[in-house]
Protein backbone atom coordinates (compact mmCIF):
# COMPACT_ATOMS: atom_id res chain seq x y z
CA UNK A 1 0.00 0.00 0.00
CA UNK A 2 1.31 3.89 -1.09
CA UNK A 3 1.80 6.00 2.15
CA UNK A 4 0.04 8.94 1.17
CA UNK A 5 -0.53 12.84 2.37
CA UNK A 6 -2.87 15.45 2.74
CA UNK A 7 -0.66 17.53 0.40
CA UNK A 8 0.06 14.62 -2.01
CA UNK A 9 -3.38 14.29 -2.83
CA UNK A 10 -3.90 18.41 -3.11
CA UNK A 11 -0.74 18.55 -5.40
CA UNK A 12 -2.17 15.78 -7.64
CA UNK A 13 -5.62 17.55 -7.30
CA UNK A 14 -3.90 20.43 -8.28
CA UNK A 15 -1.59 19.29 -11.52
CA UNK A 16 -4.78 17.60 -12.91
CA UNK A 17 -7.47 20.80 -12.95
CA UNK A 18 -4.85 23.01 -14.25
CA UNK A 19 -5.98 25.31 -17.08
CA UNK A 20 -8.25 28.21 -17.81
CA UNK A 21 -12.06 28.12 -18.27
CA UNK A 22 -14.51 31.30 -19.16
CA UNK A 23 -14.66 33.43 -16.25
CA UNK A 24 -12.06 31.94 -14.16
CA UNK A 25 -9.77 34.26 -12.47
CA UNK A 26 -8.54 32.47 -9.81
CA UNK A 27 -8.37 28.45 -9.17
CA UNK A 28 -6.84 25.67 -7.11
CA UNK A 29 -4.10 27.57 -4.47
CA UNK A 30 -5.49 30.27 -2.60
CA UNK A 31 -7.71 31.15 0.22
CA UNK A 32 -10.90 31.09 -2.19
CA UNK A 33 -11.28 30.31 -6.04
CA UNK A 34 -12.37 33.55 -7.91
CA UNK A 35 -15.26 33.48 -10.89
CA UNK A 36 -16.36 36.52 -12.44
CA UNK A 37 -19.75 36.06 -14.20
CA UNK A 38 -22.19 38.60 -15.93
CA UNK A 39 -25.78 36.33 -15.14
CA UNK A 40 -26.64 34.33 -12.43
CA UNK A 41 -25.34 31.13 -11.09
CA UNK A 42 -27.10 27.36 -10.00
CA UNK A 43 -25.41 26.34 -7.45
CA UNK A 44 -26.15 22.93 -5.78
CA UNK A 45 -24.00 20.67 -3.15
CA UNK A 46 -23.93 16.91 -2.29
CA UNK A 47 -22.75 14.39 -0.04
CA UNK A 48 -22.35 10.69 -0.25
CA UNK A 49 -21.40 8.98 3.03
CA UNK A 50 -20.16 5.69 3.30
CA UNK A 51 -22.73 3.05 3.76
CA UNK A 52 -25.47 5.47 3.28
CA UNK A 53 -24.85 6.38 -0.06
CA UNK A 54 -22.33 3.80 -1.35
CA UNK A 55 -20.98 0.36 -0.54
CA UNK A 56 -17.12 0.17 -1.00
CA UNK A 57 -17.41 -3.81 -0.96
CA UNK A 58 -19.08 -3.71 -4.76
CA UNK A 59 -18.49 0.33 -5.62
CA UNK A 60 -15.27 0.33 -8.24
CA UNK A 61 -13.54 3.74 -6.97
CA UNK A 62 -13.50 4.95 -10.14
CA UNK A 63 -16.92 4.32 -11.06
CA UNK A 64 -17.62 5.83 -7.68
CA UNK A 65 -15.52 8.71 -8.77
CA UNK A 66 -17.88 9.36 -11.74
CA UNK A 67 -21.20 8.58 -9.72
CA UNK A 68 -20.38 11.41 -7.07
CA UNK A 69 -19.84 13.57 -9.74
CA UNK A 70 -22.88 12.59 -11.53
CA UNK A 71 -25.34 13.33 -8.87
CA UNK A 72 -24.38 16.82 -8.54
CA UNK A 73 -24.64 17.27 -12.35
CA UNK A 74 -27.63 16.31 -12.77
CA UNK A 75 -28.88 19.09 -10.18
CA UNK A 76 -28.02 20.92 -12.48
CA UNK A 77 -29.39 19.35 -15.31
CA UNK A 78 -32.28 19.23 -13.33
CA UNK A 79 -32.72 23.38 -13.58
CA UNK A 80 -31.72 22.85 -16.99
CA UNK A 81 -28.42 24.35 -16.72
CA UNK A 82 -24.98 23.82 -18.03
CA UNK A 83 -22.41 22.70 -15.34
CA UNK A 84 -19.06 25.33 -15.17
CA UNK A 85 -17.30 24.68 -11.81
CA UNK A 86 -17.29 22.02 -9.30
CA UNK A 87 -15.31 22.47 -5.35
CA UNK A 88 -14.82 18.85 -3.85
CA UNK A 89 -14.61 18.52 0.32
CA UNK A 90 -12.66 14.88 0.83
CA UNK A 91 -13.14 13.19 4.16
CA UNK A 92 -11.17 10.74 4.03
CA UNK A 93 -9.78 8.03 6.74
CA UNK A 94 -6.36 7.57 7.32
CA UNK A 95 -6.20 3.70 6.47
CA UNK A 96 -7.72 4.09 2.97
CA UNK A 97 -5.34 3.01 0.16
CA UNK A 98 -3.52 5.44 -2.23
CA UNK A 99 -4.66 3.05 -4.90
CA UNK A 100 -8.32 3.69 -4.26
CA UNK A 101 -8.14 7.46 -3.62
CA UNK A 102 -6.31 7.73 -6.84
CA UNK A 103 -8.87 5.81 -8.91
CA UNK A 104 -11.47 7.97 -6.97
CA UNK A 105 -10.20 11.10 -8.33
CA UNK A 106 -9.26 9.85 -11.89
CA UNK A 107 -13.15 8.94 -12.48
CA UNK A 108 -14.19 12.24 -11.07
CA UNK A 109 -11.67 13.86 -13.20
CA UNK A 110 -12.65 11.99 -16.28
CA UNK A 111 -16.77 12.44 -15.96
CA UNK A 112 -15.60 16.39 -15.07
CA UNK A 113 -13.84 16.66 -18.35
CA UNK A 114 -16.73 15.04 -20.38
CA UNK A 115 -18.96 17.70 -19.65
CA UNK A 116 -16.34 20.72 -20.13
CA UNK A 117 -16.52 21.16 -15.93
CA UNK A 118 -13.70 22.56 -13.77
CA UNK A 119 -12.65 21.20 -10.54
CA UNK A 120 -11.71 24.80 -9.24
CA UNK A 121 -11.11 24.40 -5.56
CA UNK A 122 -12.56 21.91 -1.71
CA UNK A 123 -11.05 20.79 0.75
CA UNK A 124 -9.50 17.51 2.34
CA UNK A 125 -9.76 16.30 6.00
CA UNK A 126 -8.51 13.29 7.47
CA UNK A 127 -11.69 11.98 9.36
CA UNK A 128 -13.03 8.39 11.08
CA UNK A 129 -15.93 8.28 8.11
CA UNK A 130 -15.00 8.25 4.37
CA UNK A 131 -17.40 11.74 3.08
CA UNK A 132 -17.52 12.96 -0.29
CA UNK A 133 -18.95 16.68 -0.69
CA UNK A 134 -19.16 17.96 -4.05
CA UNK A 135 -20.55 21.73 -4.74
CA UNK A 136 -21.59 22.38 -7.85
CA UNK A 137 -22.10 25.79 -10.00
CA UNK A 138 -23.70 26.18 -13.16
CA UNK A 139 -24.91 28.52 -16.03
CA UNK A 140 -29.08 28.44 -16.92
CA UNK A 141 -29.61 28.59 -20.62
CA UNK A 142 -32.67 29.87 -22.31
CA UNK A 143 -34.75 32.93 -20.38
CA UNK A 144 -34.43 31.17 -16.80
CA UNK A 145 -33.57 28.37 -14.89
CA UNK A 146 -36.34 25.64 -14.54
CA UNK A 147 -37.93 24.93 -11.11
CA UNK A 148 -40.12 22.97 -9.41
CA UNK A 149 -42.60 25.42 -8.62
CA UNK A 150 -44.34 25.90 -12.74
CA UNK A 151 -46.29 23.32 -12.77
CA UNK A 152 -49.83 23.90 -14.06
CA UNK A 153 -53.67 22.50 -14.26
CA UNK A 154 -53.64 20.80 -17.72
CA UNK A 155 -49.50 20.46 -18.27
CA UNK A 156 -48.17 17.01 -18.89
CA UNK A 157 -45.79 14.95 -16.70
CA UNK A 158 -42.94 13.24 -18.33
CA UNK A 159 -39.90 11.32 -17.68
CA UNK A 160 -36.94 11.19 -19.38
CA UNK A 161 -36.08 7.27 -19.46
CA UNK A 162 -36.57 3.99 -17.87
CA UNK A 163 -37.04 3.53 -13.52
CA UNK A 164 -36.33 1.51 -11.46
CA UNK A 165 -32.87 0.30 -12.68
CA UNK A 166 -30.56 1.95 -10.33
CA UNK A 167 -32.76 0.25 -7.08
CA UNK A 168 -32.81 -3.02 -9.04
CA UNK A 169 -28.94 -2.67 -9.60
CA UNK A 170 -27.85 -2.15 -6.23
CA UNK A 171 -30.24 -4.67 -4.77
CA UNK A 172 -28.49 -7.61 -6.79
CA UNK A 173 -25.21 -6.30 -5.85
CA UNK A 174 -26.34 -5.92 -1.98
CA UNK A 175 -27.70 -9.55 -2.44
CA UNK A 176 -25.29 -12.10 -1.20
CA UNK A 177 -26.78 -15.31 -2.05
CA UNK A 178 -28.10 -13.97 -5.30
CA UNK A 179 -24.54 -13.07 -6.70
CA UNK A 180 -25.28 -13.30 -9.95
CA UNK A 181 -23.77 -15.87 -12.24
CA UNK A 182 -21.52 -14.69 -14.68
CA UNK A 183 -24.53 -15.42 -17.54
CA UNK A 184 -26.91 -13.21 -15.34
CA UNK A 185 -24.14 -10.87 -15.41
CA UNK A 186 -24.53 -9.78 -18.67
CA UNK A 187 -28.54 -9.93 -18.84
CA UNK A 188 -28.49 -6.92 -15.85
CA UNK A 189 -25.60 -5.13 -16.84
CA UNK A 190 -27.74 -2.22 -17.59
CA UNK A 191 -29.39 -2.45 -13.96
CA UNK A 192 -25.41 -2.41 -12.33
CA UNK A 193 -24.55 0.42 -14.10
CA UNK A 194 -27.36 2.61 -13.48
CA UNK A 195 -26.38 2.30 -10.21
CA UNK A 196 -22.76 1.95 -9.88
CA UNK A 197 -22.26 4.45 -13.14
CA UNK A 198 -25.34 6.97 -13.60
CA UNK A 199 -25.71 9.07 -16.42
CA UNK A 200 -26.13 13.14 -16.12
CA UNK A 201 -29.02 13.98 -18.44
CA UNK A 202 -27.10 17.26 -19.35
CA UNK A 203 -27.81 17.49 -22.82
CA UNK A 204 -31.58 16.64 -22.90
CA UNK A 205 -31.97 19.55 -19.57
CA UNK A 206 -30.31 21.97 -21.69
CA UNK A 207 -32.96 21.01 -24.99
CA UNK A 208 -35.61 21.03 -22.29
CA UNK A 209 -34.54 24.77 -21.35
CA UNK A 210 -34.10 25.61 -24.11
CA UNK A 211 -37.08 24.59 -26.05
CA UNK A 212 -39.69 26.61 -23.54
CA UNK A 213 -42.30 24.31 -23.49
CA UNK A 214 -41.34 23.05 -20.31
CA UNK A 215 -43.02 24.43 -17.15
CA UNK A 216 -41.39 22.54 -13.99
CA UNK A 217 -38.06 20.01 -13.97
CA UNK A 218 -36.30 17.80 -11.41
CA UNK A 219 -34.03 15.11 -11.24
CA UNK A 220 -35.14 11.31 -9.82
CA UNK A 221 -32.91 10.85 -6.72
CA UNK A 222 -35.28 9.42 -4.47
CA UNK A 223 -37.86 7.78 -6.23
CA UNK A 224 -40.62 9.20 -8.68
CA UNK A 225 -43.67 8.90 -5.89
CA UNK A 226 -41.21 11.62 -3.77
CA UNK A 227 -39.87 13.99 -6.45
CA UNK A 228 -43.12 13.88 -8.09
CA UNK A 229 -44.59 15.33 -5.12
CA UNK A 230 -41.91 17.98 -4.63
CA UNK A 231 -42.80 19.31 -7.72
CA UNK A 232 -46.78 18.73 -6.99
CA UNK A 233 -46.10 20.56 -3.10
CA UNK A 234 -43.93 23.30 -4.34
CA UNK A 235 -46.28 24.22 -7.55
CA UNK A 236 -49.86 23.67 -5.72
CA UNK A 237 -50.92 21.25 -7.90
CA UNK A 238 -51.88 17.23 -8.49
CA UNK A 239 -50.17 14.68 -10.23
CA UNK A 240 -52.08 11.53 -11.95
CA UNK A 241 -50.02 9.16 -12.85
CA UNK A 242 -50.71 5.95 -15.38
CA UNK A 243 -48.83 2.91 -14.01
CA UNK A 244 -49.07 1.30 -17.64
CA UNK A 245 -46.88 3.97 -19.39
CA UNK A 246 -44.18 3.84 -16.58
CA UNK A 247 -40.96 3.16 -18.46
CA UNK A 248 -38.58 0.53 -17.67
CA UNK A 249 -36.34 -1.86 -18.81
CA UNK A 250 -37.75 -5.29 -19.73
CA UNK A 251 -34.83 -7.00 -17.85
CA UNK A 252 -36.09 -5.71 -14.86
CA UNK A 253 -39.13 -7.59 -14.31
CA UNK A 254 -36.05 -10.49 -14.38
CA UNK A 255 -34.52 -9.22 -11.92
CA UNK A 256 -37.55 -8.13 -9.46
CA UNK A 257 -38.63 -11.86 -9.95
CA UNK A 258 -34.84 -13.02 -8.80
CA UNK A 259 -35.17 -10.79 -6.13
CA UNK A 260 -38.58 -11.51 -4.63
CA UNK A 261 -39.56 -7.50 -5.01
CA UNK A 262 -42.27 -5.72 -6.31
CA UNK A 263 -41.34 -4.27 -9.48
CA UNK A 264 -43.38 -1.19 -8.79
CA UNK A 265 -41.50 -0.59 -5.41
CA UNK A 266 -38.19 -0.20 -7.55
CA UNK A 267 -40.09 1.88 -10.65
CA UNK A 268 -41.57 4.32 -7.81
CA UNK A 269 -39.53 4.33 -4.69
CA UNK A 270 -36.24 3.12 -4.88
CA UNK A 271 -34.58 6.17 -6.58
CA UNK A 272 -31.25 6.97 -7.87
CA UNK A 273 -32.36 7.06 -11.46
CA UNK A 274 -31.04 9.98 -12.27
CA UNK A 275 -33.72 10.32 -14.68
CA UNK A 276 -35.05 14.37 -15.23
CA UNK A 277 -39.19 14.50 -14.37
CA UNK A 278 -40.73 17.47 -15.91
CA UNK A 279 -43.54 18.94 -17.48
CA UNK A 280 -44.88 20.45 -20.48
CA UNK A 281 -47.05 23.26 -20.23
CA UNK A 282 -50.83 22.77 -21.35
CA UNK A 283 -51.64 22.47 -25.15
CA UNK A 284 -47.97 22.88 -26.47
CA UNK A 285 -47.51 18.88 -26.56
CA UNK A 286 -46.78 19.06 -30.80
CA UNK A 287 -44.85 21.68 -30.32
CA UNK A 288 -43.01 20.29 -27.82
CA UNK A 289 -42.45 17.08 -29.52
CA UNK A 290 -40.96 18.83 -33.17
CA UNK A 291 -38.65 20.88 -30.77
CA UNK A 292 -37.00 18.06 -29.62
CA UNK A 293 -37.23 15.31 -32.32
CA UNK A 294 -33.89 15.34 -32.79
CA UNK A 295 -32.19 15.51 -29.68
CA UNK A 296 -34.05 12.66 -27.61
CA UNK A 297 -36.60 10.30 -29.18
CA UNK A 298 -36.71 8.26 -25.46
CA UNK A 299 -38.53 10.24 -23.32
CA UNK A 300 -42.36 9.36 -22.04
CA UNK A 301 -45.39 10.90 -20.80
CA UNK A 302 -46.78 9.37 -18.09
CA UNK A 303 -49.32 11.55 -16.67
CA UNK A 304 -51.67 14.99 -16.40
CA UNK A 305 -51.41 17.58 -13.73
CA UNK A 306 -54.39 19.18 -12.70
CA UNK A 307 -56.02 21.44 -9.46
CA UNK A 308 -55.49 19.82 -6.14
CA UNK A 309 -52.86 18.32 -4.15
CA UNK A 310 -50.77 15.20 -4.02
CA UNK A 311 -49.50 12.44 -5.99
CA UNK A 312 -51.87 9.66 -7.46
CA UNK A 313 -51.14 6.15 -9.34
CA UNK A 314 -53.98 4.92 -11.58
CA UNK A 315 -53.88 1.17 -11.84
CA UNK A 316 -56.70 0.05 -14.43
CA UNK A 317 -59.72 1.57 -12.64
CA UNK A 318 -58.75 1.76 -9.11
CA UNK A 319 -56.69 4.94 -8.11
CA UNK A 320 -53.98 5.54 -5.01
CA UNK A 321 -51.88 8.02 -3.52
CA UNK A 322 -48.27 7.61 -3.69
CA UNK A 323 -47.32 11.39 -2.20
CA UNK A 324 -43.83 11.22 -0.66
CA UNK A 325 -43.47 7.20 -0.32
CA UNK A 326 -39.81 7.15 -2.21
CA UNK A 327 -36.60 6.43 -0.21
CA UNK A 328 -36.15 7.58 3.28
CA UNK A 329 -32.88 7.80 5.00
N1 LIG B 1 -28.23 21.48 5.57
C1 LIG B 1 -28.88 22.28 4.72
N2 LIG B 1 -28.74 23.61 4.85
C2 LIG B 1 -29.37 24.43 3.98
N3 LIG B 1 -30.14 24.01 2.97
C3 LIG B 1 -30.31 22.71 2.79
C4 LIG B 1 -29.68 21.76 3.66
N4 LIG B 1 -30.02 20.53 3.24
C5 LIG B 1 -30.81 20.69 2.16
N5 LIG B 1 -30.99 21.99 1.87
C6 LIG B 1 -31.78 22.57 0.78
O1 LIG B 1 -33.06 21.94 0.72
C7 LIG B 1 -33.48 21.76 -0.64
C8 LIG B 1 -33.79 20.27 -0.87
O2 LIG B 1 -32.60 19.53 -0.66
P1 LIG B 1 -32.39 18.03 -1.09
O3 LIG B 1 -31.04 17.60 -0.62
O4 LIG B 1 -33.57 17.24 -0.70
O5 LIG B 1 -32.24 18.21 -2.66
P2 LIG B 1 -32.79 17.30 -3.83
O6 LIG B 1 -32.28 17.87 -5.11
O7 LIG B 1 -34.27 17.17 -3.67
O8 LIG B 1 -32.16 15.88 -3.58
P3 LIG B 1 -30.69 15.37 -3.98
O9 LIG B 1 -29.84 15.82 -2.81
O10 LIG B 1 -30.83 13.90 -4.02
O11 LIG B 1 -30.32 16.00 -5.28
C9 LIG B 1 -32.37 22.30 -1.52
O12 LIG B 1 -32.70 23.61 -1.89
C10 LIG B 1 -31.16 22.31 -0.59
O13 LIG B 1 -30.23 23.33 -0.92
C1 LIG C 1 -25.04 1.37 0.53
C2 LIG C 1 -26.25 2.02 -0.06
N1 LIG C 1 -27.44 1.91 0.56
C3 LIG C 1 -28.53 2.51 0.06
C4 LIG C 1 -28.46 3.24 -1.10
C5 LIG C 1 -29.70 3.89 -1.68
N2 LIG C 1 -29.72 5.33 -1.58
C6 LIG C 1 -28.85 6.03 -0.84
S1 LIG C 1 -29.14 7.68 -0.97
C7 LIG C 1 -30.46 7.47 -1.99
C8 LIG C 1 -31.31 8.61 -2.51
C9 LIG C 1 -30.58 9.84 -2.87
O1 LIG C 1 -29.85 10.31 -1.78
P1 LIG C 1 -29.74 11.85 -1.33
O2 LIG C 1 -31.18 12.35 -1.23
O3 LIG C 1 -29.02 11.81 -0.02
O4 LIG C 1 -28.98 12.55 -2.39
C10 LIG C 1 -30.66 6.11 -2.23
C11 LIG C 1 -31.73 5.54 -3.08
C12 LIG C 1 -27.19 3.33 -1.71
N3 LIG C 1 -27.01 4.07 -2.85
N4 LIG C 1 -26.11 2.72 -1.19
MG1 LIG D 1 -32.00 17.08 -7.06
Amino acid sequence: MTAWSERMLIERIREASKGSADGLITSIGDDCCEIFSSGSFLISTDSLIDSIHFNRSFHPPHLLGRKSIAVNLSDIAAMGGRPRFVLLSLSLPENLEWEWIAAWLDGALEILNEYDCMLIGGDTVKSKELGITVTVLGEPVGDSAIYRTGAKDGDTIWVSGPLGSAGAGLALLSCDHLQPVSADKAVFDALLKAHLNPVPKIALGLALARSGHVSSMQDISDGLATDMAHICKASGVLALIHAERLPYLPELQIAADQLEMEIEDLILRAGEDYQLLFTVKKGQETLFRQSLRETEPGIFKIGEISSGNGVFLKKKSKIEEISFQGYEH
